[in-house]
């Protein structure tokens, strides 16, 4: 294990390690930079060399999944966002707990290649993006790398060595403690996955945008208020203070322009915005979707209230001003909660919904209806899936987790018959409108539980050739692995967006006679630190 440098700034040494040194005489000997020290000391925890306030300087040898980077400060970890792997960094240290902590970072001393100026001008202050400061391709093997580390560490799989990339044996160690006791992939997972594989497995580089930028089409702006009047932004980093933006680098330009003629026109009649703190303004969210390939916008406001004060006025602004809306709508959500949509919904102009194309499949898209967010992106993952699955025309696939039902109508276009299981009941709906929509009859949606639903299916005779997964982040029921293995398909795809429980559930389908033959990460969300991966597997 590499040996880290750990300074503090007044130039003490910091060699002695955690277990052989008293860190409260250390504490006082070796910081004269801690405000507040008799405060603070009684704060300190046993055995943590650092406490709050304290400066130190530290090699970066890592970034967790939140894309912090991941320092030593005399084998204490600590992690410092905006910092990345391979730098070393003066830090301040803001909070610590017993077996790690966080410190902000001061100054950047020895910079990696791949730390590039963000482009955003407002990246500091806000929370939606996490990775502008890494270069694309850097994010990009990050990604990857997050994906591997998942599958060795939890999954115990043997990733065919590509890219000589694997650095991170002391990462791991570090993200076992980071999540020790609060992972989704649960304790259980490494007890439990005590087999490992022998055979290796293909993780292939992540496959990114050609411009990853603009790629959003959906637009969520929350609106309040400030000395200057009505303001939409976003949340400051880490609070619910709103920081009025005219534009966001990762939205489509035309959602940033509809969001911001809407705050023009509703400053000029006089709308009043929403307050958190006592309950009262009307303004709340302003929603704003576009349709890539149509064009089709669809505006919805979301009200503290039913009664818009110059409605007719407020809809012939936005008619006038943004001829590509196609659908005004408001949402009532009255309710004291972070909640954006509350139940109420009508069309106060134009149509119900707006239409866009996934590949060659139709989707109208509602007011409240769940739509990838990046339809450039989907097409890869969903074009990936197909491809995994391996589709003759003469198969029968089952869609678990199937959401609107975008996966069960790419796969239909190749299968004999599909059929998906969501347990929202809304997403059925609009999963089934949009087989309509698309003339398909082989596809058979039902509401449930994937994993009391498919039993049930197998208990009824139902055979499929193919089972895709796409779960939430918590990732399968055991109970819907266990009726996989029991169904038997030949091939399973499994779609995911948190590798940890993808690579708990791997194990489970491997040591149920599974084999996991290749891994694709796709960038659904460039500059941000979420990771999706498709995954093939087939029976052995
Ligand atoms: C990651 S999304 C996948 C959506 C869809 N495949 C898509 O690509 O749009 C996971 C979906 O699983 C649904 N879900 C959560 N738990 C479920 C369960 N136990 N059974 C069936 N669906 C569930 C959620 O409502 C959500 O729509």
């Amino acid at each position: 294990m590499k040996k880290q440098q750990a300074a503090r700034t007044n130039g003490k040494s910091a060699e002695a390690s955690r277990s052989n040194r008293n860190p409260r005489n250390s504490m006082k000997a070796g910081n004269k930079n801690r405000k507040h020290d008799s405060v603070q000391i009684e704060k300190d925890i046993p055995g943590v060399p650092v406490a709050k306030n304290d400066e130190v300087i530290i090699d970066i040898i890592g970034m967790n999944h939140d894309g912090e980077g991941v320092g030593r400060a005399e084998g204490y970890t600590l992690f410092v966002q905006g910092a990345l792997p391979g730098e070393k960094v003066s830090v301040k240290v803001l909070k610590t707990k017993k077996q790690y902590g966080y410190a902000k970072l001061l100054n950047v001393l020895k910079a990696s290649p791949d730390r590039i100026a963000a482009p955003c001008p407002i990246y500091d202050k806000c929370g939606g993006c996490q990775l502008q400061h890494l270069s694309y391709e850097g994010q990009l093997a990050w990604k990857r790398q997050h994906v591997v580390d998942a599958l060795e560490r939890i999954g115990k799989l043997n990733v065919a060595s590509s890219m000589g990339e694997n650095h991170t044996s002391e990462l791991e160690t570090v993200q076992a403690a980071h999540h020790a006791g609060n992972s989704e992939a649960g304790n259980h997972v490494d007890n439990k996955a005590s087999s490992a594989s022998l055979h290796e497995i293909t993780v292939l580089p992540t496959l990114g945008m050609a411009e990853p930028w603009r790629y959003r089409n959906k637009a969520q702006v929350p609106i309040g208020v400030t000395d200057g009047g009505l303001v939409g932004g976003f949340y400051a980093r880490g609070s619910h203070r709103i920081i009025d933006m005219e534009t966001c680098l990762i939205q489509h330009d035309k959602n940033d322009e509809v969001v911001t003629r809407v705050k023009a026109i509703a400053r000029r009649f006089g709308i009043s915005a929403y307050n958190e703190e006592t309950g009262r303004g009307l303004l709340r969210h302003v929603v704003v979707k576009v349709g890539f390939r149509t064009g089709e916008m669809m505006l919805v406001l979301v009200t503290n209230g039913e009664e818009i004060h110059h409605v007719e006025e407020w809809i012939a602004a936005i008619r006038d001003e943004l001829p590509s809306v196609v659908s005004i709508c408001q949402n009532v959500n009255t309710r004291k909660t972070n909640v954006i949509f509350g139940d109420v919904t009508r069309v106060l102009w134009g149509s119900e919904v707006i239409y866009d194309y996934i590949g060659d499949v139709k989707f109208a898209i509602s007011a409240r209806s769940f739509y990838q967010v990046n339809p450039v992106q989907t097409e890869v993952l969903y074009g990936k899936t197909v491809e995994y699955a391996g589709l003759t025309g003469k198969e029968t696939v089952i869609d678990a987790y199937c959401g609107i039902g975008t996966i069960s109508l790419f796969l239909a276009q190749h299968a004999k018959e599909v059929y998906g299981v969501e347990i929202v009941k809304e997403a059925i709906e609009d999963a089934r409108v949009n087989a309509r929509l698309n003339g398909m009859e082989q596809v058979t949606f039902e509401v449930g539980a994937s994993e009391d639903v498919i039993p049930r299916w197998k208990e009824e005779g139902i055979e499929a050739d193919v089972i895709v997964v796409d779960p939430p982040r918590k990732g399968c029921d055991p109970r819907l692995l266990e009726t996989i293995l029991e169904m038997k398909p030949e091939r399973v795809v499994y779609v995911s967006c948190n590798p940890s429980t993808l690579a708990r559930d791997l194990r489970v389908l491997e040591d149920g006679g599974y084999r996991t033959v290749e891994v694709q990460p796709v960038d659904m969300f460039p500059h941000t630190v979420h990771v999706e991966t498709v995954v093939r597997l087939t029976r052995m």
